[in-house]
């Protein structure tokens, strides 16, 4: 965990991580399940999503066209709204927080992806992750879903009528897959590596060993 994040007032942050198909959005509700069974407030939510305001511009970001950087900023408004009106006073009330997705997204997708300048990202996330005191809120933990964009197709192929990003091509999302490995490079306490090629109930199993690692 990098010395610059914010404190979770005593409640976790965890992100799911992923090009589209990976599989991650099935296993955010059995991570749920467990810890709420657990007795622990948990809070769901996804990025770009979980206030009305922040799931209005999602529709704007899956759905119109724009350019990358128009992405960016949109994505990182909806981040904003999230954070504080969602994310930070359920970590301060010491709840976990599951997302499907976070910044690491963005400099996948919109940096590595559409070849944004990962600095300007660098310079969104500080405005809009900063607090008064200078710290910078992350995910206490990743579980990036790695797995072949081939693999990932042939599961979105089967399962639902493509968005924006789902429709873009695989030279795409080996390019978003580099952006999550460099990300994972960068923050190697941070993030942790689920090989997502694998059968469901070895998807699970890999997810459960990370968390237990971390004593949750
Ligand atoms: N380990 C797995 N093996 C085979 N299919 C899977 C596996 N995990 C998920 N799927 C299927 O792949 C599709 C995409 O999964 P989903 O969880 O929606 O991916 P994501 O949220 O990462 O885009 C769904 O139809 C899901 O049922
Ligand atoms: C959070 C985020 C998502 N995205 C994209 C990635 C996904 O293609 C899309 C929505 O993610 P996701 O919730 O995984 O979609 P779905 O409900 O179809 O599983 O938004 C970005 O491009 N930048 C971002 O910062």
């Amino acid at each position: 965990m990098s010395g610059r994040q914010a404190e979770a007032g005593g409640g976790r942050f965890l992100s799911f991580e992923g090009i589209d198909g990976a599989g991650k959005s099935s296993h955010i509700e059995t991570v749920a399940e467990r810890w709420r069974a657990q007795g622990l407030e948990v809070l769901c939510t996804r990025e770009p999503g979980g206030t009305g305001l922040a799931e209005t511009l999602r529709e704007l970001v899956l759905h119109q066209p724009m350019d990358a950087l128009t992405e960016a900023l949109l994505v990182f408004a909806a981040r904003r709204d999230h954070l504080q009106r969602q994310v930070e006073p359920a970590l301060a009330r010491g709840a976990a927080v599951l997302c499907d997705r976070f910044t690491d997204a963005t400099f996948a997708y919109q940096g590595a992806g559409r070849g944004f300048d990962p600095a300007v990202l660098a310079v969104l996330e500080r405005w809009v992750q900063q607090d008064a005191q200078g710290r910078l809120r992350e995910p206490q933990l990743t579980l990036w879903f790695d797995i072949d964009p081939a693999l990932a197709a042939q599961r979105l192929a089967a399962a639902r009528v493509p968005d924006r990003f789902e429709r873009l091509d695989g030279a795409f999302f080996e390019r978003v897959r580099g952006g999550y490995a460099e990300r994972a490079a960068a923050a190697p306490q941070r993030f942790v590596r689920i090989d997502a090629a694998q059968p469901r109930d070895a998807v699970a199993a890999q997810v459960q060993q990370a968390l237990a690692a971390r004593g949750w």
